[in-house]
């Protein structure tokens, strides 16, 4: 990352300029619901395998830009590949998501490695460097790493569940091992980040998609504290490293997070009223959001009341466009095109 002032639309914006239309890319905008996406991934057999391909992998990366021009790229690979670093068993079910060797005791714990295994990771940096030389010189390239509340909570369970009881449980029970963890997984993180801006992304994401299920206490001690750690150690390494925050389902706490955490930029979730959040969260941070993913998936009028209503709520704020999570995968992809019509369009209205 340089000093220097941006020239692409997303990065202008993360700088803090208001644009219209704002820059626009989807969370999770490569993956299953591309028809190009399930042609290359047919090919190979596990996840984590083509997350580790970087031909491949860039290729991912590269479909949805070509498709509709999302003024943002970001890194096709996983959260999950930093508890795979570190020595944890992690697969892919088809149609079922990952399945990890849960963390139970203190000797599970004791048997990952101290620290990422970085040649594992290599790939991903090679995936970098390849998807750099090949994007158009306005797209950005967004690089990603979970956050370790999220994280922690796969390696605990070993699989996805509705509200991560498992890590909740464990972290009141045990709340010192639990704070080992999380220590190893702010250490993993930074980083892996640092590494990969070294290796050419212009900002990076963090994605706390479970910070919503844990009270308050608990969410300071596991959600922000870590996040915080993060950006301050990222920060320190690489000054200009540009960081968005994504704490999916805190409500209210928006209104401090960007400030409390040292980020950036803060991803908004679905359930957020955009004018409450353009009114109520401190103008330091830029905001990110917040389509509802089944808005997207029903199109017509459904889609073009909730774009209106978003791009009214942030006029006048630096906003990037983006869901309020992931995108679905049987989400049709004419309505993607329909969405970036609406945006680039429909600001000017
Ligand atoms: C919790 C989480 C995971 N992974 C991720 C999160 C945080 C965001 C969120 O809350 O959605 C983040 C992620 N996962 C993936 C990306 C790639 C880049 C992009 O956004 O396009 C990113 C940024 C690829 C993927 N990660 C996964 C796929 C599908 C696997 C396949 O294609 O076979 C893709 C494209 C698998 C995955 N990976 C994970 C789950 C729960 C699953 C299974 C469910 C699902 O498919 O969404 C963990």
């Amino acid at each position: 990352m340089t000093a220097s002032s941006p020239t692409k639309p997303f990065l202008r914006v993360l700088n803090g300029e208001v644009l219209n239309p704002p820059p626009v890319w989807l969370m999770r905008q490569a993956g299953r619901y591309l028809p190009e996406y399930r042609e290359i991934r047919s090919k190979v057999p596990s996840f984590l395998e083509f997350c580790y391909s970087p031909k491949i992998a860039a290729e991912a990366t590269l479909q949805p830009i070509r498709r509709f021009g999302f003024d943002a790229a970001i890194l096709f690979s996983d959260i999950l590949v930093i508890p795979d670093a570190l020595g944890q068993k992690v697969s892919f079910e088809t149609n079922e998501g990952p399945r990890l060797d849960p963390i139970v005791t203190v000797e599970d714990l004791a048997r990952l490695n101290a620290e990422i295994d970085q040649k594992r990771l290599e790939p991903v940096f090679e995936t970098i460097q390849r998807i750099k030389a090949a994007l158009p010189p306005e797209t950005a390239l967004i690089g990603f790493c979970g956050a370790p509340w999220t994280v922690a909570s796969y390696m605990i369970a070993g699989r996805g569940t509705p509200d991560q009881a498992p890590a909740r449980l464990f972290a009141y029970r045990d709340p010192d091992l639990f704070q080992r963890l999380i220590d190893r997984l702010v250490d993993a993180s930074t980083d892996y980040l640092s590494r990969q801006i070294e290796a050419g992304v212009e900002a990076v994401q963090i994605f706390d998609s479970w910070a919503g299920v844990l009270p308050a206490g608990e969410y300071e001690r596991w959600c922000l504290a870590p996040i915080k750690a993060i950006s301050a150690r990222v920060k320190s390494r690489h000054s200009h490293a540009k960081i968005i925050g994504f704490p999916r389902g805190i409500g209210p706490r928006l209104k401090t997070f960007s400030a409390q955490a040292g980020v950036d930029a803060l991803g908004l979730d679905t359930a957020v009223d955009p004018f409450w959040a353009a009114r109520s969260i401190d103008k330091t941070a830029v905001l990110q959001g917040n389509l509802d993913p089944l808005a997207l998936i029903a199109g017509g009028a459904a889609l073009e009341t909730s774009v209106k209503r978003i791009l009214a709520a942030f006029k006048g704020r630096p906003h990037i466009f983006n869901l309020g999570h992931g995108i679905l995968p049987q989400t049709p992809v004419e309505h993607v095109a329909a969405l970036m019509d609406l945006v680039r369009r429909g600001a000017s209205s």
